[in-house]
């Protein structure tokens, strides 16, 4: 697993283990009965736990400076295996307005182990706008743009899958206007060990562009390197995540 510091994962307790000069929490579990809202069947039965987040992890040497620019790593746990018909995924939010830059922000994904899909569409009202599922394998990134409704899916089915994540400090998730809907546009749905998305009926009829991870050089990101060693290698390089309003003829029409 490339994670670009010293962390080992304990998969019978969900818990990651920090090696030396690395800090992180305790996970906190995220369970079925805390989802269930955003679930094609909000009845259905599943693992009692889903994933794990531990938010908040990185090198000792990095704390003070992290904390300065207001920037949080996150490292994230999925089970493998299935909810009813559908794969082990997080639920969905939006991400709020943060009150250190006023608007809402973007995060910055890297798949550590396994495949993931990560689900996203421009807004959470009836009509969901743009909607992409973005496949991405360990070493790829994605971008969610600010103010996007998304959730993150586990491709590797039967396997756990495991990634970090760069995102503002002052985070806050929105979950109403998705739980409104009864979750996102699109449903992912396990059908002959792959994952197929189907259309929730509680939005307007759009399409759904299903599509692989890309590469980001307007934000000057490069693949195969650790996004947690390229923040090292330029301090700078995600101010985009803590300040997106900077950005914002990069965000105006961005494809993922
Ligand atoms: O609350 P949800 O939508 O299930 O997902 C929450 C998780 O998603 C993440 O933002 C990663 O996408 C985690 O940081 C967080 O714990």
């Amino acid at each position: 697993m490339k994670t670009g510091f010293n962390i080992q994962v304990d998969l019978d307790n969900l818990e990651f283990i920090y090696g030396d000069g690395v800090f992180g929490p305790k996970t906190e579990k995220r369970k079925l009965n805390d989802i269930r809202e955003s679930l094609s069947d909000p009845n259905v039965s599943g693992p009692e736990i889903i994933y794990a987040v531990a938010m908040d992890v990185g090198k000792e040497e990095n704390r003070e400076d992290l904390i300065n620019r207001n920037l949080l790593y996150g490292a994230m746990i999925f089970q493998g295996g299935t909810i009813g018909d559908e794969p082990i995924r997080s639920q969905g939010h939006v991400h709020a307005i943060s009150k250190s830059c006023n608007c809402s922000t973007p995060e910055v994904y890297e798949i550590w182990s396994g495949e993931a899909c990560i689900y996203m569409q421009e807004y959470a009202t009836d009509n969901p706008g743009r909607c992409f599922a973005v496949h991405a394998q360990a070493g790829q990134i994605v971008i969610v743009p600010p103010g996007w409704a998304h959730c993150t899916i586990n491709d590797s089915i039967d396997e756990p899958m495991l990634f970090g994540a760069w995102c503002i400090r002052d985070y806050g998730f929105e979950y109403k206007d998705i739980r409104a809907h009864n979750g996102i546009a699109f449903y992912p749905k396990v059908r002959n060990e792959k994952i197929l998305f189907e259309q929730n009926s509680k939005y307007t009829d759009t399409i759904l562009e299903i599509k692989e991870a890309r590469d980001y050089p307007e934000f000057k990101l490069k693949q195969g390197i650790p996004i947690y060693t390229q923040y090292e290698k330029n301090h700078n390089l995600f101010s985009f995540v803590t300040q997106p309003q900077l950005f914002r003829d990069i965000w105006k029409g961005f494809c993922p």
